[in-house]
This record gives C-alpha cells, structure tokens and sequence, in this order.
C-alpha cells in the first residue's frame, strides 16, 4: 500500500485510482461496503483502490480541545486499510488550506488535479468543502463535469440499527465489545508501542505490557480477555492474554492506559508495536485490601480470559 499525503504534486504513477472518500475511523462494516464498491469500480475499469482520507480527523482540526473520540489512530486505521487490499491511501494533512476549500474547488483541485480520480464512492450522508456545504448530489453534479465517476453508497444497517462510528464508541464505552466488534467485523483493537511503567508487574507475577491511550476514545475501564498481535521485533506473533484498560486504583494511578498481561510469554517488549483486541470486559477495576487479595483476583482473571479464549 503506498500512502499519499500531499494531494498536490502526486506522481503520476500514485494517480488514477477508484477511491472511497471519508474518516474511516474504525474501519468499521459500513465502511468497507463502501471500499468493497471502490473496488468492485477499480476492478470494471482496471484503476487501484484508493481511499482518500484526513489526518487530523476535522473534528480534531475544529476542536482541538474535546475529548478524545478517535476509535483509531492513524497508523492503525493504516493497518487496517491495507488488510483490506487498499493499494493508495491518501492520508491528506487536514489544516486551514484544505478546510478552506468550497466543495467545488476540493473537487477540481484534490479529485482532479491532485490525485486523478478515476472513481470515487461516497456514503449517502456524505458532505465536503468549506462549512460541508457540498453533499453527495453536488459530488455527483462536480464528477459529470470534471469527469470522474461517482457512487454514492446507501447506508449499511446492522441488526440492531445503523452501523456507525458513535454506536461503537457507545458500545465500548458501556463495556460491550461483542456488539462492537459486531459492527467493526473485527474485534476493536488498540495499537501503540509498549511503553515502561513502575516495573512492579514482574513483582505481583503478572508482568504487564503497557501502551498509552491518549487520543483514543476510551472503552469501558476493567479487565477484560484479549488476544494481541505483536506486530514487529523479535516476538513478532499472536498471543491470548488478559489486559486492565484504566487507572489502577490500586497504585493510586492517574493517566489511565492499558496494560496487557500475555499467556505462555516472557521476553522483553519494551518499544514493540501491540495490537490488542478487546474481546471481553470481565469486571471493574478495584483496590484490593491486600497484595495477595489482587494477585487471587488476577489469577482468576486470567484463568476465566483463558477460558472465554479458548471458544472467543
Ligand atoms: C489481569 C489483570 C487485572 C488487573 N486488575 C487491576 C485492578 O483491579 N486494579 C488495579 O488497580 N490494577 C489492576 N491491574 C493493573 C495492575 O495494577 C498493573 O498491571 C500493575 O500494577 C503493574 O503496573 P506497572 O506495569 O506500572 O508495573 C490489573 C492487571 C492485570 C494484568
Ligand atoms: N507475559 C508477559 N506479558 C507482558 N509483558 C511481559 C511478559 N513477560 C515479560 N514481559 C516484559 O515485561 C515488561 C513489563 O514488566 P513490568 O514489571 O510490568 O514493567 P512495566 O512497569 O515497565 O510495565 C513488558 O513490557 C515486557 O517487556
């Protein structure tokens, strides 16, 4: 996958493609009907697929201070996009210049101009330009015109309503990853390097690898069962595990993050990149009266994340 991230001065090898147009935060099943018609598009005409997408996300770009909702980060959305086959990721630096342009100017100037669209696929609710005043229609209107393909993709519904973005995030957040991963069509997974700690892990027997969360919309905070990908170095590999996503109010913690415990593993994973998938909130964080009252619960922890693993 070659990734792309200046719409202007784009080879001409890296042009032409059939591409879907959005956030992609997620990378969620509405998403990927709508890759899945890019591509179906590239294939009738012989064009790569392509999805164009912004970094920062515009909200972030609008309001840099709200908390954190992103599900994934760049480089994870990045992974899961060339899982997909995606052949060009677009990736464009979304700053004042490109906000700035009305709908018509971002279609003769990125669609066009910069990347060369052959295709592009938009869902129905899309909307672009300076103040989204452009709809999917206008997009339809500008491709006729400036002569690159459009599909507007209907919306995908689940079985409990639409798939989108904010019900994962609610699902998450009240501790159901099943209905989550139900509208991912994968578990949700947080990417990022392991950082070092306090080092008191490998003391209570339960070494942990810890990643920060900052950015990241956070899921429910507990215990949950896991399974986790190291995606680069010497342990490179998928693991089961269990994890605590949050504060650890036994160490009077602050800055929450996550921590993962992984089964049949010693090694060092100082600076390697994890994937954790959340597959099943097991219970709250607690402050225990004692050491040996934390390290029973962790052991039943991970012999329930064993169980519920061995039949995820
Ligand atoms: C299975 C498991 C369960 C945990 N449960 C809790 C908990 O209930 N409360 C808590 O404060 N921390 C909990 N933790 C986090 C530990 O406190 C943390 O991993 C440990 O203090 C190591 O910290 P360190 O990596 O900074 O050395 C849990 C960790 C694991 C692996
Ligand atoms: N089974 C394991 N699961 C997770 N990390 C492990 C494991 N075995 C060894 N490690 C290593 O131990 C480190 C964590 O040890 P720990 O004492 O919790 O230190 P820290 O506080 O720095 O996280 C991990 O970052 C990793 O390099």
């Amino acid at each position: 996958m070659r990734i792309v991230r200046d719409h202007q001065f784009v080879s001409p090898a890296d042009k032409g493609a059939s591409a879907a147009i959005g956030n992609f935060d997620g990378v969620h099943l509405g998403h990927q009907s709508v890759i899945d018609i890019a591509r179906a598009q590239g294939a009738k005409i012989g064009a790569p697929l392509g999805i164009v997408t912004f970094e920062p996300h515009p909200r972030q770009f609008f309001a840099p201070d709200a908390p954190p909702f992103r599900l994934t980060g760049s480089a994870a959305r990045a992974h899961r996009l060339e899982k997909l086959g995606v052949e060009r990721l677009y990736e464009l630096n979304f700053n004042a210049a490109l906000s700035s342009l009305t709908p018509e100017e971002f279609a003769a100037r990125v669609i066009r101009d910069g990347l060369g669209l052959r295709h592009v696929v938009v869902g129905a609710d899309f909307c672009f330009g300076k103040g989204r005043a452009g709809n999917a229609d206008d997009l339809r209107a500008f491709g006729a015109e400036m002569d690159f393909g459009v599909t507007i993709a209907k919306l995908l519904e689940g079985d409990t309503g639409e798939v989108s973005s904010t019900a994962i995030r609610t699902a998450l957040t009240e501790g159901r990853p099943h209905d989550a991963a139900a509208m991912l069509g994968h578990w949700h997974r947080i990417e990022g390097r392991v950082i070092s700690g306090h080092q008191r892990g490998r003391e209570l027997g339960y070494p942990t690898a810890n990643m920060s969360i900052e950015g990241l919309h956070p899921p429910k905070f507990g215990v949950y069962a896991v399974l986790v990908d190291v995606l680069d170095g010497p342990h490179q590999g998928s693991y089961r595990g269990a994890a605590s996503l949050g504060v650890r109010p036994m160490f009077n913690g602050e800055i929450p993050n996550l921590e993962t415990y992984l089964f049949d593993f010693s090694g060092d994973l100082y600076g390697a990149a994890l994937s954790v998938g959340l597959v099943e909130y097991l219970r709250p964080e607690e402050k225990f009266d004692s050491l040996d009252a934390f390290i029973a619960q962790m052991d039943a922890d991970c012999a329930r994340a064993r169980d519920i693993l061995a039949h995820p």
